[in-house]
């Protein structure tokens, strides 16, 4: 497949009456969407990872509610199998509250009893992906306002189209202000071990035209030592109410970094990130994977000879972050100021 060809794909596409996730393990060499009709291939398919990103996995979830209903309407005691279903989603993946938050909605209007459940159930899905992608354009703005001229930025992990409803939230205000004429480069960590980096955001940069320069893990401190880059711009799965950030493992190295080299670090998530019920990071639960996404495959061949450990993401104090960018607005230095102004009233 030519680098060159125009983005057309997007990581999830309802059709009315199944969802078609686009297997992300396969990137960027094959581009394959799976079609699930039931909320257990919905679930499988945020576990397995062919779907990631908090807000995505947040979408595909409540699209997997919708199924469940058409699965399971109007038989006797359709909505204690619904919320089955709906508990087996939520054990999905632990960390990115984007997954819990678009749970709770989708229950939430199920306890209102409405007539046409599935019409009803439906209309939310479709609107908790609309305002998703309404939401990344906005935070684009603001976050490319927040930097101004910066000529050459550093992101980490997947927070682009493949991981939202669309356009991205760090690679949303990346595309923005790629768009302002700004922005001569992009640097991606590879993100390892699951190289979300290597395989997703440069790949999908490339498709927009935007250059992007791939670096190791490692390289990041020499990359910010040599003065390459102003800002670090990232996602985030979980931001507690005193503005802790949990996102993909490596991002608290990189804001550690950032610190001593004097470059300023954003994190871009829509208000659906939000735990204000946690004071503070600590209580995060980081999701740990198998080891065998660690380990080289000469140590699979033979056997339990050498353990690994997998946590995927880590949390990022407040104090390390200069500034967290939502749709509803930004809080800049939320060490110092928390974030719960940014609270829906
Ligand atoms: C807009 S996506 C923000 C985060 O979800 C992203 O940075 C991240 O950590 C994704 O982790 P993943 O394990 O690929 O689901």
């Amino acid at each position: 497949m030519s680098t060159s060809q125009k983005l057309s794909v997007q990581a999830l596409q309802w059709s009315g009456h199944s969802l078609k996730v686009l297997d992300q393990r396969l990137l960027p060499e094959t581009i394959a969407y799976d079609e699930y009709n039931d909320a257990a291939g919905v679930t499988e398919a945020i576990a397995s990872m062919r779907v990631r990103g908090a807000p995505a996995i947040g979408i595909a979830a409540a699209y997997g509610v919708v199924l469940s209903a058409m699965r399971h309407y109007p038989n006797a005691d359709w909505q204690s199998a619904v919320e089955q279903d709906i508990q087996q989603l939520a054990a999905s993946r632990p960390t990115a509250v984007n997954l819990f938050w678009a749970l709770d909605k989708m229950r939430r209007l199920l306890a209102q009893n409405p007539a046409e459940p599935i019409a009803a159930l439906t209309q939310l899905a479709e609107q908790i992906h609309a305002e998703d992608i309404a939401a990344n354009h906005a935070m684009g703005e603001r976050g490319a306002d927040v930097i101004g001229d910066a000529k050459a930025v550093l992101t980490h992990c997947n927070a682009g189209a493949l991981a939202t409803g669309g356009y991205g939230t760090a690679l949303g205000v990346i595309r923005s202000l790629h768009k302002r004429g700004q922005l001569q480069n992009v640097y991606a960590d590879e993100t390892r071990p699951w190289l979300q980096g290597a395989r997703l955001t440069v790949w999908e940069l490339a498709q927009d035209g935007i250059p992007a320069t791939l670096i190791a893990d490692s390289a990041a401190a020499w990359l910010m030592k040599s003065g390459k880059v102003d800002w670090i711009i990232v996602g985030a799965d979980r931001i507690a109410a005193n503005g802790d950030v949990a996102n993909k493992i490596g991002t608290y190295s990189l804001a550690v970094l950032a610190k001593q080299h004097g470059v300023k670090v954003m994190v871009a998530a829509p208000s659906s990130t939000f735990d204000f019920s946690m004071e503070n990071g600590d209580s995060i639960e980081i999701e740990q994977r198998n080891p065998k996404e660690l380990l080289p495959d000469c140590y699979l061949n033979d056997g339990s000879l050498v353990d690994a450990w997998n946590p995927v993401f880590d949390v990022t104090p407040a104090a390390l972050i200069s500034a967290i960018v939502t749709e509803r607005g930004v809080v800049i230095d939320p060490g110092l100021h928390g974030v719960r102004s940014l609270a829906p009233c």
